[in-house]
């Protein structure tokens, strides 16, 4: 880790910091941390003695467990006993979980107290107060504030304000002070490595330094340096629908997750942490990110991809991925209009129409059949489906059609319970297999035997005849599958698709489905028909859905996002220069979209133009690919230039490769070669591994290693990398605009260095005007 060296200066708003003043506040330092320690003290008894207590219970509970299960009377009171006891175990567990998070959060703020501070007079005191910001509260035995949680309310100010009069909300309402000072600490071991004043949001001397780290294998916090936009994603509690754009490498990822932080601080008890749910990009970046919120004292939210939601809400069929789909449109020309209409929110509001008219003739109703033989006929399933009133929505004639058949079930069953075969199949029964169908709770509840048997012979019927009402609880009755392709049979077209193409997108569907799969663009518009017509897929409990890159997801997508979490808040974040999968479009423009599809009461749109991840000259090559990248802010982090190197033949390529690779790598803790496809990935798997140790990495990975590695750079969106090699970056490979999204994304995955391999004349994308070659690094000069 770089250690700034102690400084003492003159910064933009504030005065000369002194020795004094600095040991002053180291003394601060050492005392609030001793009041931390001893704490910890407290805190460590308290969880010795949590601990004890559980494992006395289990040690008890262990012993209970092997008790007489033989006599009826022991059975039901122990089960009573040994239910209280996983009671009493659950609670005790979850108090020593709670005193070992503390623990762990005091250790931590032991080591870094806080980083910030502030000096307000408020109106009504006599005297200016001096508050410390750091990343939890930690209040002393007499009551006092030694330090404030980053999200309390007050801390606002620190982000937000610049000297003089400043408002920050509150609970009970907005409140006025004034900052009179503002000072930033890099605290390490308890020790100040570095403090100054400053009149900025949070001065860039910070942001150089954790911005200069070497990139570990998981993302860090950002609390100590959050800036003024970021912050104001951060704190928004009041949009419905709240739209990030920001460029590459702006925080959208950190803001995501300490805005997160924030929400689970401010609603600590309505809000918990499994109520909130990412659609993170791929599982790289899943396992990514997934400390900075234990890192806050926080616990994780639910995290999901959207294959794996598919894939969950499609059992059976295999959904094709974004990376497949994306590796698929790389072969076989795509028919952009249809796409555009399937995946549009006219699609959806298409499907909601056909839905809410649809008359019983038009249902896809299919027999229930039990052992090759028809047991409820779709004509009768239908005609119950046609008796509920036509105003009902489609779900709710469905639920009671279901509700129908099992009393119709239920009567099969006692008539099917008189019959030869099951007195037959009674009289075989071993004691036990009688004792399980009667079951525990009917235990003794039959005054006859008759009654008793009764109860056997239809339970016996039931169990036989699970698969009809497993058919009839599951909905199996109505052919989803075949509906949509009725649905699509009459969906009204737009003017630029043909009815021929259309007639091949319906047939590609159902030779899909023939064989089990399902093309990603069908995906969302079925699912949507089958929740609306046969109930259920949506999640209540939801109280945040945050997309990330969600450039990369269609409107019909998002639509069915939130009618799956009907309750939910979106958070939705991407950039669509970023898009590999689509066309560029402007914030305001997706802002506009958004607003009608998704029909909310309050949304707001905030953009990040101010580029964090890389350094000056790799922020300035990336943004000078794109048509409006001079919008794009670089920070302003020195750094070496971005490095062409052109070979005309595959083996002095990949000769440069390696050599390149060991270069980096002496000065780098992660190195990436990213590749357009999952096949180039491979090629260079093959070629390098023998001559370099790196690894490979595909869709299923989980964990991203140090060292060197290689994917295709739909697995690398949402990372980054000290160093970044973009693989093939050729005429050839890369010939037009079509692939400048793909090139950005790539070159803004690089923290600190940034290498392009050509194999024959580079992209007319970078040997363009608009990249001065004095921009770059080039180790062979260009011939095209
Ligand atoms: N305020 C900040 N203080 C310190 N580091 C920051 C700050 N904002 C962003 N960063 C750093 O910049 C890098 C990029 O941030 P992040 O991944 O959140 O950006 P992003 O907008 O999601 O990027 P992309 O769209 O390119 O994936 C990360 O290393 C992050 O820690």
């Amino acid at each position: 880790m770089t250690k700034l060296v102690r400084q003492f200066r003159l910064s933009k708003g504030g005065g000369l910091l002194t020795t004094s003043e600095e040991s002053q506040e180291q003394q601060r330092v050492d005392h609030v941390a001793r009041q931390i320690g001893k704490r910890i003290d407290k805190t460590t008894a308290d969880y010795d003695a949590a601990h004890q207590e559980l494992r006395n219970v289990l040690k008890n509970y262990s012993e209970n467990t092997s008790v007489n299960w033989f006599e009826v009377d022991d059975r039901i009171e122990t089960s009573a006993e040994l239910q209280q006891q996983r009671a009493l175990v659950s609670r005790l567990t979850e108090n020593q979980n709670i005193i070992e998070d503390q623990l762990d959060t005091f250790k931590e703020l032991q080591k870094s107290p806080y980083f910030g501070r502030i000096d307000i007079q408020d109106p009504q005191e006599a005297h200016p107060e001096s508050l410390y910001i750091g990343t939890a509260s930690f209040v002393d035995d007499d009551q006092n504030f030694l330090v404030y949680d980053w999200r309390a309310p007050i801390s606002s100010i620190y982000y937000n304000g610049v000297l003089g009069k400043v408002a920050y909300s509150t609970p009970v309402g907005d409140q006025q002070t004034e900052l009179l000072k503002k000072r930033q600490f890099l605290i390490q071991n308890g020790q100040i490595e570095s403090m100054f004043d400053t009149n900025e949001t949070v001065g860039d001397e910070m942001l150089q330094h954790a911005l200069g780290e070497q990139n570990d294998e998981t993302m860090q916090n950002i609390v100590a340096t959050i800036q003024r936009e970021q912050n104001d994603i951060i704190r928004d509690t009041r949009s419905d629908l709240l739209v990030v754009q920001g460029v590459a490498g702006s925080g959208k990822t950190s803001a995501i997750l300490q805005r997160i932080a924030f929400l689970l601080y401010h609603s600590r008890r309505d809000l918990e942490a499994d109520q909130i749910v990412l659609f993170s990009p791929n599982r790289l970046f899943s396992h990514y990110i997934s400390d900075v919120l234990p890192s806050l004292g926080e616990r994780n939210m639910r995290q999901v991809t959207l294959a794996e939601f598919l894939t969950q809400r499609f059992q059976g069929l295999n959904v094709q991925t974004q990376f497949e789909r994306y590796e698929a449109d790389q072969q076989t020309p795509v028919n952009l209009p249809v796409r555009k209409f399937q995946e549009s929110a006219t699609m959806m509001t298409a499907i909601a129409d056909y839905c809410q008219h649809i008359a019983p003739t038009d249902l896809k109703f299919t027999d229930i059949r039990f052992q090759s033989r028809v047991f409820f006929d779709k004509e009768t399933i239908r005609d119950i489906y046609a008796r509920f009133p036509a105003a009902t929505a489609p779900a709710d004639r469905l639920l009671r059609t279901k509700n129908a058949l099992e009393k119709r079930l239920k009567h099969r069953i006692a008539d099917e319970a008189k019959a030869d075969w099951v007195r037959d199949e009674i009289d075989q029964l071993s004691d036990e297999d009688y004792h399980n169908l009667l079951g525990e709770k009917h235990l003794g509840k039959f005054e006859q035997l008759d009654d008793e048997i009764d109860f056997i012979a239809r339970e016996i019927v039931r169990r036989r005849f699970r698969p009809v009402d497993d058919a009839i609880y599951n909905g199996y009755f109505l052919d989803t599958y075949s509906q949509y392709t009725a649905f699509m049979a009459q969906c009204p077209l737009p003017d630029d698709v043909s009815a021929d193409a259309w007639q091949q997108v319906v047939a590609n569907y159902q030779h899909d489905i023939e064989f089990h799969r399902l093309a990603l663009t069908d995906a969302a518009p079925l699912l949507y028909l089958r929740d609306l017509l046969a109930g259920g897929g949506a999640n209540h409990r939801m109280q945040h859905l945050f997309v990330d890159e969600m450039q990369d997801y269609s409107m019909a997508q998002l639509i069915y996002l939130q009618h799956a979490f009907p309750r939910a808040k979106l958070t939705l974040l991407g950039d669509s220069e970023q898009a590999l999968f689509k066309a560029v479009e402007s914030p305001a423009a997706i802002l506009k979209k958004l607003d009608s599809a998704l029909n909310v009461k309050r949304s707001r749109l905030i953009t990040l133009r101010r580029s964090y991840r890389s350094t000056l000259p790799i922020t300035t090559f990336a943004k000078a690919l794109l048509p409006d990248g001079d919008q794009i802010e670089a920070f302003n982090r020195p750094g070496d230039l971005p490095k062409v190197v052109i070979r005309y033949d595959e083996p002095a390529a990949f000769k440069a490769l390696a050599h390149e690779v060991q270069l980096e790598l002496a000065t780098n803790g992660t190195v990436a070669i990213l590749t357009k496809s999952n096949a180039e990935a491979k090629r260079v798997y093959q070629e390098l591994h023998p001559q370099v140790d790196l690894t490979r990495l595909t869709d299923t990975d989980r964990s991203l290693p140090k060292g060197v590695v290689v994917l295709p750079i739909y697995l690398a969106k949402g990372l980054e990398f000290d160093s970044v090699i973009a693989y093939n970056v050729s005429a050839d490979n890369y010939p037009d605009d079509q692939l400048t999204g793909t090139l950005y994304t790539i070159a803004s995955r690089a923290m600190h260095h940034l290498t392009l391999l050509c194999i024959g004349p580079a992209s007319p994308l970078i040997a363009s005007d608009k990249i001065p070659q004095a921009d770059l690094q080039i180790e062979h000069e260009f011939q095209n």
